[in-house]
């Protein structure tokens, strides 16, 4: 379970706050998808989780043993930073202090990537990295997995084979997952709950609710925008 309590962030300490005083409770076993424009504070969210930076007031706890970590951003598909898939992966494996290499094998195979042991991580496609980062973050056998965007970059068909993996992990293994999301037709078809992030403020809503929420919103818009077209 993850409880935050009148969560107060700002980067520089003072107001305007990125985040102003939210409340967020996450069940284990729950797919919730952080969704926000550009900006809203997610990835800052996500950061406070992975206790990356302490907040400025407010508590968050988290009962999560082992947490798995998709970033944003995948420094090792950089071309200039010559590692291959399996390299990437044993360095993980190190650092987590995990003694089975057997380890590696079994995350690629979870992923559909077993044929990309000896590959170069930048030569790989979004989407072909993007599933090496979540076996990568699956390696510690975590009971909470956060992910940072996980369809940035990806191709469509990869993205359908990250989603299902990711529901699937999420219903048969019952790993908690928190994904910031810009793909809104994702969040709404795989998640559990959503958490929409606007003005420093969140609210917690099921799939359903999120959609109906966004097609009243949009209609609202198309609405004005007509009006100011006659206007
Ligand atoms: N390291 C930082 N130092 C100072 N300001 C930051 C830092 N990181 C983010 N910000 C600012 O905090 C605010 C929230 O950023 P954050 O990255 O959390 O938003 P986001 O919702 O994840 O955005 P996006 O959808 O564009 O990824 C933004 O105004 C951003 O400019």
């Amino acid at each position: 379970m993850i409880k935050a309590e009148k969560l107060f962030f700002s980067y520089t300490g003072s107001p305007p706050y990125v985040l102003d005083g939210i409340n967020l409770e996450i069940r284990d076993g729950e797919y919730v998808s952080v969704v926000g424009e550009n900006g809203s504070g997610k990835s800052t969210l996500m950061r406070l989780l992975l206790k990356f930076i302490k907040p400025g007031s407010g508590s968050i706890v988290s009962q999560a043993k082992r947490i798995g970590y998709v970033p944003q951003k995948n420094d090792f598909s950089n071309s200039d930073f010559p590692i291959t898939v399996y390299e990437a992966l044993d360095s993980y494996r190190r650092l987590l202090k995990i003694k089975s290499k057997a380890t590696i094998a079994e995350n690629l195979e979870q992923v559909g990537m077993s044929g990309f042991r000896d590959a170069l991580m930048g030569t790989l496609s979004g989407g072909q990295s993007q599933k090496i980062l979540i076996a990568r973050a699956l390696m510690g056998n975590p009971d909470l997995l956060i992910l940072d965007e996980p369809s940035t970059g990806v191709d469509v068909t990869s993205q359908k084979e990250i989603y299902a993996f990711l529901k699937k992990i999420n219903q048969e293994n019952g790993i908690t997952i928190v994904s910031v999301e810009h793909n809104l037709a994702a969040a709404i078809a795989n998640s559990t709950l959503i958490y929409h992030l606007t003005g420093g403020q969140g609210h917690l809503c099921t799939p359903r609710q999120y959609a109906d929420e966004f097609l009243k919103n949009k209609a609202k818009d198309d609405r004005d925008d007509k009006n100011d077209i006659h206007a």
